[in-house]
């Protein structure tokens, strides 16, 4: 699977987020600006042992990555969505696509990709208004896997 971050702010998240790529095989795409430095503290103390198992790339903005994989399918993770993480079919080299920690995914882009939004389901509750990216990330990677029968996993 290809896990992309959209300008992510949180480092502990990112740390969090690449130890899932690291044990699932996944690819980390981190598109910039990134709110922190990779040299960070908090990244390296929450995914620092699994920092040079990654294969993680660099992207200037989320075009620039549509230019890279042009066959690519994206799969859009937000919470305003019309369907659900699990009514979708996952391929091994789909793209997973989140949001920033602050604002999630830019609206126009949720507008331009509306059939490729997936959610999350929570509680209808105005004061819960979203889980945590890096959970977020867990959660839809492992159900993309799931689906693949856990390839290479034990
Ligand atoms: C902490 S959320 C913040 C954005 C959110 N739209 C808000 O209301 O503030 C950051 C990212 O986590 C992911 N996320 C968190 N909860 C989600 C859910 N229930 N369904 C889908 N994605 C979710 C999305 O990718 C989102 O862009």
């Amino acid at each position: 699977m290809h896990i992309v971050l959209v300008e992510p702010e949180i480092p502990s998240n990112t740390g969090n987020i690449s130890r899932t790529c690291a044990v699932t095989g996944s690819a980390l795409h981190l598109v910039r600006p990134l709110g922190f430095s990779t040299d960070d503290r908090q990244l390296k103390r929450a995914g620092l042992d699994y920092w040079s198992l990654l294969d993680i790339t660099y992207h200037d903005s989320i075009e620039d990555l549509w230019s890279a994989f042009p066959e690519g399918r994206f799969h859009y993770i937000e919470t305003q969505a019309g369907q659900w993480y699990t009514d979708v079919h996952y391929g091994p080299d789909d793209f997973l696509v989140f949001g920033k920690e602050t604002k999630g995914l830019p609206q126009t882009l949720l507008e331009e990709h509306q059939d490729e939004v997936i959610r999350i389901p929570m509680l209808n509750n105005a004061h819960a208004r979203s889980l945590n990216l890096s959970n977020a990330v867990a959660i839809v990677t492992f159900e993309a896997l799931r689906q693949q029968g856990f390839p290479n996993m034990v």
